[in-house]
């Protein structure tokens, strides 16, 4: 009996795939969030077997279930036979104002595609034929560098996808742009807006290739952040950074484009081998504005959800700069950038989709995502033994609960980048006594 030839799928080209998806997906993004009179049209609220419990209300919008569609769509033509194995947060049921529910999907050709929008849009041909245009455009992004490795491949058969393809999609509703805070993380805003694609291995679970676009990301605003000397600093108050230059447009918006400014991170991390995204894309602001500010930051910047616990959010407010911020993928970006050392959750309210790609974005800088409950379940001076089981992994659904359940990060999660970082959040969970 012989077996089967395994088919092989270069990981560069898998990468290449993801980036030119995500950027597709984002222009997407872009594009919907941009017909403002549309938008009201393009937005439901989700049934109970499909919404996250920690809202009331929860709601998809056509953003979502196009760019979902549109991933699986290009990713399944450049590597036939994985279509099964991409998986993510929406159904593609849409329903139209007039109470129609229509299949979204790619369609073979753009008028084809275009009429189905039309449906979804009740009749509006002109946006229609605006997303289908970029539904069926072809993406030539530049060869994503630094390249992988020739010879990393992976089966096709043990890889596996999950996409979000809008992550904070409350904040992407609402559309208002806010001013990123002290420690240059926005609590709110389009800016947490994020489209996340995270590739794992079938056989173990374990996160390979993460990539995160975020669609709308200033980067005058980090940039020149970052160019800031001592002696500009007259318009950043005496401990941090409350005013920023005047004038500066604090939108991601290209005035000579006229249109949002994204960027895309990614990283890879499979046995020893780990690569990412050129350091400059992640700047290190946090030690920037330790540089540039009269007094330097002496405590360790944490990120948590707003909707956490207040005996808890008061309990670390005693060690830590506490931050909230919106979008569960946009907060472990910024853990992977450097804005926030940690990200502390204590409750199920994320899913696989949400940290598949920047948890792989983390173990790539030699960080990664725990399961909450485990680690405080052993003792503090076995937990780097364990690091590799206490990672979240995403091939197996949670036991004993149904529908999206099923795919929910239950036990709450710690993301981090050094391990000097996590221990000292774990010992102070098990000092404060903390029980997720
Ligand atoms: O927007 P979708 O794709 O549904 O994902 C949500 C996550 O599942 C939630 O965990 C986030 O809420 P928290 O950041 O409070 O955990 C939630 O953040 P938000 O409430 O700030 O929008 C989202 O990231
Ligand atoms: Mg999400
Ligand atoms: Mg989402």
């Amino acid at each position: 009996m012989g077996t089967e030839q395994q088919q092989l799928v270069k990981a560069q080209e898998l990468l290449q795939t993801l980036v030119n998806a995500s950027e597709k997906a984002a222009n997407i993004a872009r594009a919907c969030r941009g017909e403002s009179t549309l938008f009201s049209l393009l937005v439901e609220e989700k049934k109970d077997g499909e919404k996250n419990k920690r809202f009331f209300q929860d709601f998809k919008t056509l953003a979502d279930v196009l760019v979902q569609e549109c991933v699986r769509h290009d990713v399944s033509k450049r590597f036939p036979g994985i279509e099964e194995s991409i998986r993510g947060e929406e159904s593609n049921q849409f329903t139209n104002t007039l109470g129609e529910s229509i299949c979204v999907k790619v369609m073979a050709t753009g008028t084809e595609t275009e009429n189905l929008l039309a449906k979804v849009l009740d009749g509006n041909k002109n946006a229609a034929a605006l997303l289908a245009d970029l539904v069926h455009e072809d993406i030539n992004n530049s060869v994503v560098e630094p390249r992988l490795d020739s010879s990393i491949q992976f089966p096709l058969n043990d890889i596996g996808i999950w996409i979000d393809p809008i992550d904070s999609t409350s904040e992407y509703v609402n559309g208002q742009w806010e001013k990123p805070g002290v420690f240059g993380i926005a609590s709110s805003g389009l800016q947490s807006v994020c489209v996340l694609i995270g590739m794992y291995s079938v056989s173990s679970g374990a996160p390979l290739l993460g990539v995160v676009n975020q669609p709308f990301y200033a980067w005058d605003y980090y940039l020149t952040l970052s160019s800031i000397s001592p002696t500009t600093a007259g318009r950043i108050d005496s401990v941090h950074l409350t005013s920023f230059v005047v004038n500066q447009p604090f939108y991601a918006w290209d005035y000579s484009l006229n249109r949002w400014t994204g960027r895309c991170i990614w990283g890879f991390c499979h046995q020893k081998t780990t690569l990412n995204v050129d350091e400059k894309l992640c700047h290190n602001i946090s030690s920037e504005l330790a540089a540039n500010c009269n007094t330097p930051l002496d405590k360790s910047v944490i990120t948590i959800s707003s909707s956490e616990a207040s005996p808890l959010v008061s309990a670390l407010k005693d060690k830590y700069e506490v931050v909230f911020a919106a979008g569960a993928g946009y907060k472990v970006v910024n853990v992977a950038c450097g804005l926030a050392n940690l990200y502390l959750l204590t409750k199920g309210s994320t899913f696989r989709w949400d940290t598949c790609a920047p948890h792989a974005i983390l173990r790539s800088m030699g960080g990664g995502v725990m399961n909450l409950k485990k680690v405080l379940s052993l003792p503090l001076d076995s937990l780097l033994d364990n690091q590799e089981n206490l990672q979240l992994i995403y091939n197996s659904p949670e036991e004993g609960v149904s529908g999206v359940d099923r795919w929910c990060n239950m036990d709450g999660l710690i993301a981090y980048r050094d391990t000097a970082s996590l221990l000292e959040l774990v010992q102070f969970l098990k000092e404060v006594n903390l029980k997720p």
